[in-house]
């Protein structure tokens, strides 16, 4: 693969063609060094492979990062390599700040209550549009650019999650939103035996055929409970977790539980990372094992994730 000094792969070349692969140079005129440097890097990762193969991650994209169009690219091409080797990875996606522009554009404000969009009928209209619409059919296109294989589990294909309006305090009304009480487990899991990745929208359907928008973070907690997954990673526009929001240097490697509620608490986590941080908590008090939250534009940052024995980014334990 040819990455340009900004680490962009042009469109135009197909990534995982043998040919395309700088050890496919006539002998002579490659390196042996570099190439047992490789052949020792699969090595390595075979335990890791082993450990993960067959078993669920679901992958959390947030809108910061779908607007980074390279950053994006390089996850989605971790994502592929997962599934190349026998993981089983499932994308969650929202879509916030495409969101945030769509509206704009209609000459709507957008209000948020402790992370989550106040959703009356004409914004549910955009944000269907721009989730469930445009963004879930642009990552499985990338996906499918790049020599994999997805599947969009949408309304306009097969819908996977299904709930109800966000249950609130008396005084306050969010509109439209939801939360997920069901996950169609079967459809998901049958994808795997065409080696398609879902690609799910943060979006659900009640009983009675009303959509409603969900939080991306919280949808992505339901899918990976409802599939007992091994993760959960959150991909995210910051580091992790941060003592001071603004400075990457305060990230905090790990946190337990009960700091992360005083966090929350304090003010120090505060926004979008709240929803992210409550969806964490309640994610291992249902047995998903690990919950990372993590900067999706450091490139590789996926695989760094689930082949180094520490992680990434910000783990929240128990
Ligand atoms: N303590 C904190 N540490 C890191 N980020 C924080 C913290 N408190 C609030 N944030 C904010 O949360 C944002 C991440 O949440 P959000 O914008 O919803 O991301 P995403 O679109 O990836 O879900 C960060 O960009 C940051 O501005
Ligand atoms: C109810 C609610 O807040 N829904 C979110 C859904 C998208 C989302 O969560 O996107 P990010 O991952 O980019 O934050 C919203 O309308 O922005």
């Amino acid at each position: 693969m040819n990455f340009d000094a900004k680490g962009t792969l042009p469109a135009a070349e197909f990534p995982f063609h043998p040919d395309n692969s700088p050890s496919h140079t006539p002998r002579g005129e490659f390196s042996v060094e570099e190439a047992i440097g490789k052949a020792n890097t699969l090595i390595e990762a075979m335990g890791w492979i082993r450990r993960f193969r067959g078993k669920t991650t679901v992958i959390k994209l947030g809108g910061s990062l779908l607007d980074d169009e390279n950053a994006l690219m390089h996850i989605l091409l971790d994502v592929i390599f997962m599934e190349s080797v026998g993981m089983k990875p499932v994308i969650v996606h929202g879509g916030g700040k495409a969101i945030n522009r769509a509206l704009a554009e209609s000459g709507i404000e957008p209000n948020f209550v402790r992370g989550r969009r106040v959703t009356d009928a004409p914004t549910l209209k955009v944000v269907e549009k721009v989730l469930a619409g445009e963004l879930n059919v642009f990552i499985t296109d990338e996906i499918e650019r790049l020599g994999g294989r997805a599947m969009n589990l949408s309304f306009t294909t097969t819908n996977v999650l299904f709930g109800e309006k966000l249950p609130t305090e008396e005084d306050e009304d969010l509109g439209f939103v939801g939360h997920v009480t069901r996950v169609d487990r079967s459809v998901i899991e049958g994808l795997s035996y065409t080696d398609q990745v879902p690609v799910i929208p943060s979006m659900c359907e009640g009983e009675d055929g009303q959509r409603y928008n969900v939080n991306a973070d919280t949808a992505a907690m339901a899918v990976a409970q409802a599939l007992g997954a091994e993760k959960l990673v959150f991909l995210s526009d910051v580091n992790g977790v941060r003592r001071d929001k603004d400075d990457p240097k305060t990230i905090i490697d790990s946190l337990s539980a009960e700091e992360a509620r005083s966090l929350i608490k304090e003010g120090v986590i505060n926004g979008g990372m709240i929803p992210k941080v409550e969806a964490c908590l309640e994610t291992l008090d249902r047995g998903v094992r690990k919950v990372h939250i993590v900067d999706g534009a450091v490139r590789h940052s996926l695989l760094l994730e689930i082949f180094t024995t520490s992680g990434v980014g910000t783990e929240i334990h128990a």
